[in-house]
C-alpha cells in the first residue's frame, strides 16, 4: 500500500482550521489536525512544501518510520510549526490504520481503560457575579468540572473572559494582535474572592479549575497556591512560564495546589524534568500541538510512572479532528485526568462531521473505523481563510509580559 495523494484544506467556520488529508493508491483516506493559533499558514507551507512530496509513495502502514523520517530527517528538531505538521501526518495515518483494520481508534491504542471521560467546561464573566452564572449554567447542562476566569476590578480586559457575558471567548480577535494591560497585584488580590464564591454557592463537589496563562513569577504563583488551598481547586494552570522548569520545584515547595502545565509543550523534552521531579500533577500537551498520538503516548506514558496525569488542551482553536483524536487517547490512557472541552460552532460541527458526543459532563468515544472525524470539503471551501492574531499584553508602565 503506498501513500498516493495528499493535501491540505484550510476553513474557517468562525475561526480557521488547517486539515491534512492523506489519501491511499486503494483509495482508504486519514485526516489529521495541523491548526496552530495565528500561525496557521505557517504549517500549512510547511507541509506543502516540505512535507506532501517527501510522502508520496510511502507505506502509510509504518507511523514509527515515518514520524522518525519526518522528525529526525527535517535535521531542525522540535519547534510548534515542525511538531505540528508531524502531529497531522500522524493522526491522518492512525485515522487510516484504525480504518483498515475495521477499529475504532480506542481499540488500536490498546482499548478501553475508562467508559466515558470527564470533561471541564469554561465559566466565564466580566465580574464575580457574572462568572457564577456561567457556572450555574454548566451545572445544569451536567458538567462536574468547570474553569471559572473572571474579570478583575482596574484591568479592562482579561486572558479568558469573553468580552460579553453568556458569549464563548474568543482570543485571536483580531486581525493584528490587540494590545491588553496586566496587573500582577490587582489580579492577586481578587483572584481568591472567586474561588471563595464558587464553593460558597455550589458546595464541595464541583471541580473547579483556573488558568493563570503564564503570568505570575514563580513566588508569585506560590502565594496563590498557597492562598487558594482552602477552596480545593482541581487544578491550577500555567501559573508561570515553563520554559525554566524548575520554576516549577520552587512552587511546589510552597503549595499542595494540584499544577497543570504544557498547552504549548511540543515535545517530551519540555516536561521531562518537571515529570520526572513530580513538580507537576496534569500534562496540557496536544496531539496537534506535540507530534500526534505517536509522540503524546511516550509523554503519557513517561508521566505514568510519576503519579502525572494527563489533561488535554481543547480550546475551540485545535479542530474536531483533533479533540475526536483526543477523546480516543483518553478513552485508552491508563492515567486520564481530564479533558478540556469548548464546543466549536455549529458551522465548524458541520464542516467536521463526528461521532463523539457530550452527555451529562463527560465525552463518550464513537465506534466509527478510524478516529471518528470527517471533513466535508464541499461546505469548507464556503469559509475562506481569515488571518486573525492573539494579542499581546504589558504591564501598567508598558512593558511587555506574557500573554
Ligand atoms: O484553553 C486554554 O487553556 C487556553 O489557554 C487557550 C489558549 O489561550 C488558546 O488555545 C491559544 O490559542
Ligand atoms: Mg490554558
Amino acid at each position: 500500500m503506498k501513500i498516493e495523494h495528499a493535501y491540505t484544506i484550510v476553513t474557517s467556520p468562525g475561526r480557521n482550521f488547517v486539515t491534512l488529508k492523506i489519501v491511499t493508491d486503494q483509495g482508504t483516506y486519514g485526516i489529521g489536525d495541523a491548526t496552530l493559533n495565528g500561525r496557521e499558514m505557517a504549517v500549512v507551507a510547511y507541509l506543502d512544501e516540505h512535507v506532501i512530496p517527501a510522502l508520496i509513495g510511502r507505506d502509510p502502514q509504518r507511523i514509527e518510520d515515518i514520524w522518525h523520517y519526518l522528525y529526525r530527517g527535517a535535521y531542525w528538531r522540535r519547534g510548534p510549526v515542525t511538531m505540528s505538521a508531524i502531529a497531522a501526518v500522524d493522526m491522518a495515518l492512525w485515522d487510516i490504520k484504525a480504518k483498515l483494520a475495521g477499529m475504532p481508534l480506542y481499540q488500536l491504542l490498546g482499548g478501553k481503560s475508562r467508559d466515558r471521560v470527564m470533561v471541564y467546561g469554561h465559566a466565564t464573566g466580566r465580574d464575580i457575579d457574572s462568572c457564577l452564572e456561567e457556572v450555574a449554567r454548566h451545572v445544569d447542562e451536567g458538567y462536574k468540572a468547570v474553569r471559572v476566569q473572571a474579570g478583575v476590578p482596574g484591568i479592562a480586559s482579561i486572558y479568558g473572559v469573553a468580552k460579553k457575558d453568556g458569549e464563548p471567548y474568543e482570543p485571536a480577535d483580531a486581525d493584528l494582535p490587540a494590545e491588553h494591560v496586566w496587573s500582577t497585584s490587582k489580579y492577586l488580590n481578587h483572584v481568591p474572592k472567586l474561588f471563595a464564591a464558587v464553593r460558597e454557592r455550589f458546595g464541595d463537589d464541583l471541580h473547579i479549575l483556573h488558568d493563570v496563562h503564564h503570568r505570575l513569577t514563580p513566588i508569585e504563583a506560590a502565594r496563590l497556591g498557597k492562598e487558594v488551598e482552602p477552596y480545593h481547586l482541581f487544578w491550577l494552570e500555567d501559573c508561570v512560564p515553563a520554559e525554566n522548569q524548575e520554576a516549577f520545584g520552587l512552587i511546589r515547595q510552597h503549595t499542595t495546589t494540584p499544577l497543570a502545565v504544557g498547552e504549548v509543550f511540543n515535545s517530551i523534552h519540555d516536561a521531562k524534568a518537571l515529570i520526572e521531579n513530580q513538580w507537576i500533577d496534569y500534562i496540557r500537551a496536544t496531539l496537534t500541538h506535540a507530534g500526534g498520538i505517536t509522540h503524546v503516548r511516550r509523554i503519557a506514558d513517561l508521566a505514568g510512572l510519576y503519579h502525572v496525569r494527563t489533561g488535554f488542551h481543547g480550546p475551540t482553536d485545535l479542530s474536531p479532528v483533533c479533540l475526536g483524536s483526543a477523546i480516543h487517547f483518553d478513552t485508552w490512557v491508563p492515567n486520564f485526568g481530564i479533558q478540556e472541552y469548548m464546543p466549536h460552532t455549529s458551522a465548524t460541527d458541520e464542516v467536521f462531521p463526528h461521532d463523539y458526543r457530550f452527555e451529562d459532563g463527560h465525552f463518550i468515544v464513537g465506534e466509527t473505523p478510524g478516529h471518528g472525524v470527517d471533513i466535508d470539503e464541499e461546505l469548507a471551501k464556503q469559509y475562506p481563510y481569515k488571518r486573525a492574531s492573539l494579542p499581546v499584553n504589558r504591564l501598567e508602565d508598558g512593558t511587555l509580559w506574557h500573554w
